[in-house]
């Protein structure tokens, strides 16, 4: 396809209440919008990260320079999706960026084919089980609260997220209210080995998983954590590729994998670590990052893949926004209907989106 226009729309949308993990509290999702006009269709995506580089390295500014001076440049002025990461790969890290590049050029050209981003990447479900990210919060009643609340809005999995100081305690109340739920916590990189012994106490309360304990270039302390705890270790930031992915599976560092198209370049690459996975007996799901609707709907499709076998943190938007720049995606029975309109199967609506846009800026015209 021929690009022959890129836009990068600001969005800050205030969340309907601070989320607090081990890493900050965010309060509005701050991040923009790519929009790609070709010669065929347009495509748009969205920068999952953040203004502040606290997840992982990546965030707004560092994204925003790269793909205008790198990576842009290098799909000019003809480019199909499955070329980006050809093209770009001189271009030393900034996956999350380079997966924004490649989704909003795969919502271009599926939408010309008139195809859904489910029917390309090989969905076999049209609806997927919703769990739900639940913060760090002020005192173990109002996370019992939050919790009682998503539970009656028919959420199939708590996810609760962890620090020192903030583990044992919560899971236990959670355990001992709400029986048998499915429950697992994500500590976001916030321990190190030396809590190994403190971690085997979470062993007591069944927990589906424990999602990156250790910090994200730390594999083989994972593996060494594994040996010591019975809960299955999952890992997040620290698997950015298939080979990532095929490392840490062969060193036993971790039996459940979380899915960010996002963090690994894109949906295509999201695809190779699902088949990896699968080939490999270790369950996916697919993990989130407060997206608005246009990073919601594809990934509610790769969700829908046979190996995400597990809820995944693709939640209602209401979760997080009490309006959105698209449609809202609802929560139905405890799952989430995967969209099947054309490319990624949403569209932000013009007045809303112009509303929460705080900055245009044209990367090509
Ligand atoms: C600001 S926290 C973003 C990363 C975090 N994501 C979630 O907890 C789920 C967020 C969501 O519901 O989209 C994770 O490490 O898995
Ligand atoms: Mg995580």
């Amino acid at each position: 396809m021929k690009i022959e226009r890129v836009e990068l729309l600001h969005v800050a949308i205030p969340l309907v209440s601070p989320f607090r993990t081990s890493f900050g509290t965010m309060t509005t999702k701050d991040t923009f919008l790519l929009r790609v006009v070709t010669d065929a269709a347009e495509g748009w995506s969205e920068f999952a990260a953040d203004p502040e580089p606290l997840y992982c390295s990546e965030f707004v500014g560092a994204a925003e320079l790269v793909l205008d001076q790198h990576l842009v440049p290098r799909v000019m002025p003809e480019v199909t999706a499955a070329e980006v990461a050809h093209r770009t790969e001189a271009v030393k890290g900034h996956k999350l960026a380079k997966a924004t590049l490649e989704t909003a050029i795969l919502d271009a050209e599926l939408r010309s084919y008139g195809m859904s981003i489910g029917t390309y990447l090989g969905a076999t479900a049209d609806r997927v089980p919703a769990g739900v990210s639940v913060g760090i919060k002020n005192s173990i009643a109002e996370l019992l609260a939050d919790v009682e609340g998503y539970l009656a809005e028919g959420y199939a999995r708590i996810k609760l997220k962890i620090e020192p100081g903030w583990d044992v305690e919560p899971v236990r109340a959670v355990r001992e209210r709400f029986g048998d739920v499915l429950l697992q916590v994500d500590a976001n990189t916030a321990y190190t080995l030396a809590d190994a012994e403190h971690l085997r106490r979470l062993d007591e309360f069944d927990l589906l998983l424990m999602e990156q304990p250790l910090e994200e270039d730390d594999i083989r302390g994972h593996a060494l954590l594994a040996q010591r705890i019975r809960t299955p270790i999952c890992l997040d930031e620290s698997i950015t590729s298939a080979k990532d992915a095929a490392t840490a599976i062969a060193l036993d560092a971790c039996r459940v994998i979380n899915i960010k198209p996002a963090r690994v370049g894109g949906y295509l690459e999201a695809r190779r670590i699902h088949d990896v996975a699968v080939a490999h007996g270790i369950p996916v799901w697919c993990g989130g990052m407060l997206e608005t609707g246009i990073g919601r709907g594809p990934n509610l499709a790769l969700a829908a893949l046979p190996g995400f076998v597990l809820p995944g943190d693709v939640s209602a938007s209401c979760r997080y926004f009490a309006e959105d720049v698209t449609e809202p995606f609802e929560l139905k029975d405890g799952f989430m209907h995967v969209p099947t309109g054309p490319g990624i199967g949403i569209d932000p609506i013009p007045e809303t989106l112009k509303r929460f846009t705080t900055a245009v800026k044209v990367l090509y015209a």
